[in-house]
């Protein structure tokens, strides 16, 4: 695949397959085209090559996120008008809604626990616009919860959480993989927390990115490796 914009490429000759299900952390220097892989899976960004998603080409597909196929958090996304948090985190179920349709108590109720998991009920009632902005990251989580998607493409979940928060985003992200089957590829720079999780990294910063599987050692390396700073583009 290749991916860039306009005469700018930032993402060459990358190909790479994905065992299903993973936990994939996807890293590299600031500006090394994580959430642009991302873009191409959601068809935001042109690129050349192809993306496969269970054996089907993501540019043939109208609307992957409708179909469960792919779910998106992106970096920031903000809401400018007064919302419950539940009433937030339950349109992560649009899906099995149609236009208009009303969430049912139900809905509300799967929200309510989704919350729950997350240790943040004392928030379902709050408007979302005055929380904190981890909180604010927790709650979209929730909603990607919600929505069920076999893959899920995570920027950066992570960056504003505290230490407790940071490690149990990781752990629920490892219990999606394991428990739920889910996919979930997650771009990050706390490579510190990736230690315990089972899965791969994919370096974006390295001339040829591949899938290493996460070890202590491979993390330490791809750490040492950021640390010495950006590699001049040849
Ligand atoms: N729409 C756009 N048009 C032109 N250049 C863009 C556009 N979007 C992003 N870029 C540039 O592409 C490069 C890669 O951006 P990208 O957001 O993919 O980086 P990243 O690896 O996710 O970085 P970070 O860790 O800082 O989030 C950056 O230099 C950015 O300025």
């Amino acid at each position: 695949m290749v991916a860039g914009y306009g005469s700018k490429v930032l993402i060459r000759n990358l190909s790479f397959s994905i065992p299903s299900p993973a936990f994939i952390a996807v890293i590299g220097h600031n500006g090394a085209g994580k959430s642009t892989l991302f873009k191409a899976f959601l068809q935001k960004v042109d690129y050349q090559g192809q993306l496969l998603v269970q054996g089907k080409d993501l540019k043939q597909l109208s609307n992957p996120a409708e179909q469960g196929l792919l779910s998106y958090l992106p970096q920031k996304s903000t809401v400018t008008f007064p919302i419950k948090v539940r009433d937030l985190v339950v349109m992560g179920l649009f899906r099995k809604k149609r236009f208009f349709e009303n969430y049912s108590t139900t809905d509300y109720k799967q929200a309510d626990q989704t919350l729950e998991e997350l240790q943040l009920a004392h928030l379902t009632h709050q408007d979302f616009t005055t929380l904190s902005g981890g909180e604010q990251q927790l709650v979209w989580l929730a909603q990607l919860m919600l929505q069920d998607a076999n893959i899920n493409l995570l920027d950066e979940p992570t960056q504003q959480l505290d230490v407790y928060y940071k490690n149990k985003v990781f752990g629920l992200l490892q219990s999606w993989v394991t428990q739920y089957g889910k996919t979930v590829l997650c771009i990050t720079h706390d490579l510190n927390n990736l230690t315990p999780m089972q899965g791969y990294l994919l370096n974006l910063s390295k001339s040829n990115p591949t899938l290493e599987p996460i070890t202590p050692e491979t993390v330490q390396q791809n750490q040492a490796f950021l640390e010495a700073g950006r590699q001049p583009v040849v």
